[in-house]
């Protein structure tokens, strides 16, 4: 029987992986090589360091999977040099960070008194997370600008702007790259002192990808000058200890959650299943949709979206952001607060477990395209 190491926050390992081994569940941030030692199959997130001083007494490991997109804790090289197969799963959680981003758009909008509707918004990173951001946005018609000079260099047929113009031109900003440390298009502290001093003024700055991309102490000398200027952070330098002193100047805070849909993380659990079994040379029989619960609700009728208001009430009977954000200031400073805040999430569905009747004259087809199901007239 194979040992399948898995992290304690991965739903369905047992409903996927119960028949091909016995399963352990461990602490993923606490993870020790004495624990991985004689495991067959290990499963992490993000929090798991996997490396050369996790792995190196480990003489039988088959397969290692990332139920997450970044793979940023993973030293890759060294897997391959073992011949160890490694997946991380692309893309599981792009729709949750999608519907998150614009969530707290709207929430700004709200609390601000200030519409969404008529400002540009810039996305940092046009992959997954990035496109999935653009297609809410675009669903709602805001216009959107794309900074991705990867992929511009790689042919992509969209259109980009240099980041230079993106921040010049752009009322809102959200991140969505991969840290990285080296080369020309590094992402490590890309929004350092000199990029943020050059927002444009009442700008709105999300960060939803991994908190190194803006310099944190920067940020705290920033905000202290700029107020006009709006951040929301998911991911912050130094996880899981956030600088307390950066807390009060941010609008939003969440403790990196901003992937944790129900469908996101079953998506992770589910990639690693069929390419653990491509690995074993077995048929993944097993169907990703009997995992998920039904609806919570039967159906939301709605007559018109007569404003953005209404936009966000609706939004928020997926997610109330502001939940999460008051839930953070209490905890983040407990020992282990951060934790404890991602272990106990309630994951929310994203806007596709929630189906809209439309019982009014006004067209809310639009709503489909922001990815709620049964709109129609
Ligand atoms: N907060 C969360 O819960 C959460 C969830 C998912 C992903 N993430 C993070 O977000 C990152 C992005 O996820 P994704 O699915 O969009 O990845 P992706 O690989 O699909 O897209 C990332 C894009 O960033 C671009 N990029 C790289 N360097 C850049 C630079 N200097 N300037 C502009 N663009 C650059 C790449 O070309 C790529 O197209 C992940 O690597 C992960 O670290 C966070
Ligand atoms: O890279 C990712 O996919 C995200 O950062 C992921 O949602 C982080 O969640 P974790 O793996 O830490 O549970």
């Amino acid at each position: 029987m194979m040992k399948i190491l898995a992290d304690e926050n991965m739903p369905y390992v047992q409903q996927l992986f119960g028949d091909l081994g016995t399963i352990e569940t461990v602490n993923g941030r606490e993870l020790t090589p004495e624990q991985v030692n004689d495991a067959d199959v290990l499963l992490v997130r993000s929090v798991t360091k996997v490396n050369q001083a996790l792995l190196a007494e480990n003489n039988q490991l088959k397969f290692v999977g990332s139920a997450t997109i970044g793979t940023d804790h993973i030293d890759v090289e060294y897997l391959a040099s073992r011949n160890i197969p490694f997946s991380n799963a692309p893309g599981c959680n792009a729709t949750a960070v999608g519907e998150f981003a614009f969530i707290a758009m709207l929430e700004l909008a709200q609390r601000f008194n200030s519409p969404l509707k008529g400002k540009v918004v810039g996305i940092v990173g046009a992959g997954n997370t990035g496109t999935a951001v653009a297609k809410c946005l675009e669903a709602y018609g805001i216009e959107v600008l794309l900074n991705d000079p990867l992929l511009e260099e790689s042919g992509d047929p969209r259109s980009f702007v240099s980041l230079d113009t993106l921040i010049e031109k752009c009322d809102v900003i959200s991140l969505h790259v991969p840290i990285t440390k080296t080369g020309e298009h590094k992402t490590w502290y890309l929004f350092d002192e000199s990029r943020l001093n050059k927002l444009a003024e009442n700008c709105w700055l999300l960060n939803c990808c991994r908190g190194e991309v803006i310099d944190n102490c920067a940020l705290i000398n920033f905000k202290q000058q700029r107020d006009d200027v709006k951040v929301v952070l998911d991911v912050w330098e130094g996880e899981p200890n956030p600088m307390p002193e950066l807390v009060p100047y941010v609008e939003f805070c969440t403790p990196h959650i901003a992937g944790y849909s129900l469908e996101g993380k079953a998506r992770g659990t589910y990639m690693l299943y069929q390419k653990l079994a491509e690995v074993l040379k077995i048929e993944a029989d097993k169907q990703m949709d009997s995992l998920l619960p039904p609806l919570w609700s039967e159906q939301v009728n709605v007559q018109e979206i007569s404003d953005e208001r209404a936009l966000l009430q609706l939004a928020r009977f997926v997610y109330n952001l502001r939940d999460d954000d008051e839930l953070f200031r209490k905890m983040f400073l407990n020992k282990q607060g951060f934790d404890h805040m991602r272990k106990n999430h309630t994951h929310r569905r994203e806007f596709s477990a929630l189906k809209v009747g439309n019982t009014g004259q006004t067209n809310v087809n639009w709503l489909s395209n922001l990815g709620f199901s049964g709109v129609e007239l």
